[in-house]
């Protein structure tokens, strides 16, 4: 089937001419309205995005055929991730492609405050030569305060301290090891608002970073600070940093992000000591080629191969890993599917066991897997993206255990699950590395392929009953393909997985029960 990306912003042409090369279709769309987005977006099984285009729940309605969101750049605050998880559509960005470049915007806007550089240049250029106006500071020996010491935060960090100033940081995730390996002091954030002579600001927008720069921590600031924020609007409380413009608290502030985008109007526009870019930190050639070649390789390896890199919400798997998994994908889902359509929703506990070959891969792809197979027979939105965070949302627990040793198959996938009438199991292989094979079903050693249309019957193991089975089978029209049998004893309990063509209708199942020793009788669809 033809797999088809849309690239909603503007990108470098570069990220088209990617999908293309890897035989993906592509349209290339910016400056869409929401309504037309979501008109035309149901067609699409990549989204390709910067920051404009808002990734709601109400798009990711209408993307029916969606599968994945690969957002050219680092914040994923324009998407919707919840609800993208809940539709089992991946969310990729690209961390690393456009921070030294943000970084350098951020130490081009401390400059531009340190000198005044836009407003000496409007003064120059309107003709006024105002030599003693604008007199500026060095940064040299200065400290700077940084707020978030992540990628681009560090990279600020290496540039400052190569313009010999002294760098702090308050970041509660930072480790003092690193603290030490990027040369840098870590502090604590009202520590760092009374030493810094230049503030940066470099967190993703959370709970616990929105308005941290708020109208009572600007107050505790060093008197005559200079503020730059190339990471989120809303970090900084903006009406505050005005009135600490206005008394001089803060000597300058430089804004590449705004709390309402595009900033058209804004209480700061036209204070002394402000600057302002419209969100520029990631534009230079150098990063906007970054990520676009970058997304463009992330989101076609996932959509031809299944490898899955810098996923918001799904474990990595790398594009050479997902060719070996993928047969072993394909054993976990239909385990999970296998146990689902006969347990049903009676499930508590999961336990996904790999053992040998199965044990040196990622497991967790797997898992996720068996969890997809396991509640897609309740729901039909579940996938091997939403379905570990479906599971729990259930409630259901899920355990993983590897067997590093090799037991009777080379490798093994087995799932264990806890219902309210006890536990029960069943496991696979792969036959020739790549063909999977049920081999135990509910303690009852049984080979068979999962697939297609299968009849699961459990009987008091008695002579002819095979033969009954053939004929009720034959006078309800139903083509036995394949007929895979195991039993725990001699005249003990007894399992039957037949293969047949086509569906098998209920009153089929009926009369199946009828049959003398029958005890359970499950159609099956693989
Ligand atoms: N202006 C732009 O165009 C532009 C471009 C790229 C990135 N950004 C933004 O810059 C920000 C930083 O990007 P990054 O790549 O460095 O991200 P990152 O994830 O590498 O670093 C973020 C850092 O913030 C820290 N942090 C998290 N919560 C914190 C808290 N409560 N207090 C202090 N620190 C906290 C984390 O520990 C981490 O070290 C992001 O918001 C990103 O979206 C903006
Ligand atoms: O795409 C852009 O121009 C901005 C990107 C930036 O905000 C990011 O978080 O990567």
């Amino acid at each position: 089937m033809t797999v088809r990306v849309l690239i909603s912003d503007k990108m470098d042409p570069r990220a088209a001419a990617i999908f293309r090369e890897r035989g993906v279709e592509v349209d290339e769309m910016d400056g869409q309205t929401p309504e037309q987005l979501k008109a035309i977006v149901g067609k699409y099984d990549g989204l390709a995005i910067r920051s404009s285009t808002k990734v709601t729940k109400d798009l990711l309605d209408a993307a029916t055929r969606l599968k994945v969101v690969g957002r050219a750049g680092i914040g994923v605050d324009n998407v919707d991730i919840p609800a993208a998880t809940a539709r089992g559509v991946v969310v990729m960005n690209t961390p690393f492609g456009n921070s030294i470049t943000t970084a350098e915007h951020a130490i081009a806007l401390m400059f531009a405050l340190a000198r005044q550089l836009p407003e000496a240049d409007a003064s120059t250029q309107a003709g006024k030569w105002e030599k003693n106006r604008f007199m500026g500071v060095e940064v040299t020996g200065k400290t700077l305060g940084l707020i978030g010491a992540g990628n681009i935060g560090s990279i600020v960090a290496s540039r400052a301290l190569g313009l010999k100033m002294k760098v702090v940081a308050y970041d509660p995730f930072l480790t003092p090891e690193r603290a030490i390996e990027i040369g840098i002091e870590k502090v604590e954030l009202e520590e760092l608002l009374k030493r810094a002579d230049f503030i940066t600001l470099h967190t993703p927008l959370t709970d616990q970073t929105r308005g941290i720069l708020s109208r009572g921590a600007l107050a505790k600031t060093k008197p005559g600070v200079r503020i730059v924020n190339c990471a989120r609007g809303g970090l900084i409380d903006e009406a505050a940093l005005k009135d600490a413009l206005d008394s001089g608290q803060v000597a300058g502030a430089a804004l590449d992000v705004f709390e309402t985008e595009p900033a058209k109007d804004s209480p700061l526009f036209g204070t002394p000591n402000f600057i302002s870019t419209p969100h520029l930190g990631a534009s230079t050639n150098e990063a906007q080629v970054n990520v676009a070649i970058q997304v463009a390789e992330q989101m076609s390896d996932y959509l031809l191969l299944g490898g899955v890199t810098n996923a918001i919400n799904m474990p990595s798997l790398s594009a050479e890993e997902a060719p070996r998994l993928r047969p072993y994908m394909t054993l976990a889902e239909n385990l999970g599917k296998l146990v689902g359509q006969i347990v049903g929703e009676d499930v508590r506990s999961v336990a996904v066991e790999v053992e040998g070959a199965a044990a040196q891969l990622n497991q967790k792809p797997i898992t996720g897997a068996v969890l997809a197979g396991l509640m897609g027979t309740y729901s039909q939105t579940v996938n091997m993206v939403n379905a570990p965070f479906l599971a729990k949302e259930r409630g259901l627990d899920v355990r993983e255990v590897r067997h590093d040793r090799e037991g009777d198959y080379h490798t093994l996938v087995a799932v264990e699950v806890v219902t309210s009438k006890g536990t029960r199991r069943v496991a696979g292989t792969l036959f020739g590395n790549r063909a999977p094979r049920l081999v135990e079903m509910f303690g009852v050693e049984v080979e068979a392929e999962l697939a297609g249309s299968m009849i699961y019957i459990v009987n008091t193991d008695t002579p002819g009953f095979i033969g009954k089975l053939g004929t009720a089978l034959g006078q309800a029209g139903i083509n036995i393909a394949t007929f895979n049998l195991g039993r725990r004893a001699a005249g003990g309990e007894a399992v039957a997985l037949v293969a047949v063509d086509g569906d098998v209708p209920q009153t089929v199942v009926k009369t199946l029960c009828g049959l003398e020793g029958v005890r359970e009788v499950v159609p099956l669809r693989f």
